[in-house]
């Protein structure tokens, strides 16, 4: 099987190779979110992640795409760190699923909301350079015991057993009623 992720970020690419095993071939692709740089809600952080993985199934002989995206959303606890992805199949059909979330540094929040995506944000209140592409956000407000890659393997699982699920339904029909 051939199978597409929409980002060149590197955990994100290890969350699709941690989920699946050797018979899967992974590219990854740059693909447009065609949303904000920094995604407010659920409803822009979905819509990001189905359309990177919408654009990467338009490329031949791709079996399924995933497209992964980080948001913030507002809460009465503070400004929460968000993620979202989207399976998308060569049949149409399309999967959702949210990852792990929790409350940012009121410091962190600020940053945000002055208008720095959280990646710029996160990296001036750690005083380092790329934390997105490391443990990220998630990483740093838990002290590493959920750290980005892993929260999105746990992303990825959701996607993947939903496609895999619906996948077995459909052949079940199939067999009872040819
Ligand atoms: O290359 P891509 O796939 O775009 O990876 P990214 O790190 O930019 O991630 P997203 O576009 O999905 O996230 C949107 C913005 O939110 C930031 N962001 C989201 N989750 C984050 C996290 O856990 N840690 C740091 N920044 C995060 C990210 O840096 C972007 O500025
Ligand atoms: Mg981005």
């Amino acid at each position: 099987m051939k199978i597409a992720i929409g980002s060149k970020n590197p955990t994100k690419i290890a969350a699709v190779k941690n989920v699946l095993g050797d018979g899967y071939e992974v590219i990854s692709v740059d693909a447009p979110s065609l949303v904000s740089e920094q995604p407010f809600g659920d409803e822009e952080t979905v819509n990001g992640a189905l359309n990177r993985a919408r654009a990467c199934i338009e490329a031949d002989d791709i079996d399924f795409a995933i497209g992964l995206e980080g948001g913030v959303q507002d809460s009465k606890y503070g400004l929460m760190v968000i993620n979202w992805g989207a399976l998308v199949d060569k049949n149409g059909n399309e999967f959702v699923a949210s990852g792990a979330r929790a409350p940012l540094p009121g410091e962190v929040a600020l940053l945000v909301l002055e208008g720095n995506p959280l990646g710029k944000a996160i990296d001036l209140y750690t005083k380092r350079i790329g934390v997105s592409k490391k443990e990220g956000a998630m990483g740093i407000v838990t002290n590493s015991r959920i750290n980005r890659d892993e929260m999105f393997t746990h992303v990825v699982k959701a996607l993947v057993g939903q496609y895999e699920y619906k996948s077995a339904v459909s052949e079940y029909w199939r067999k009872i009623t040819e």
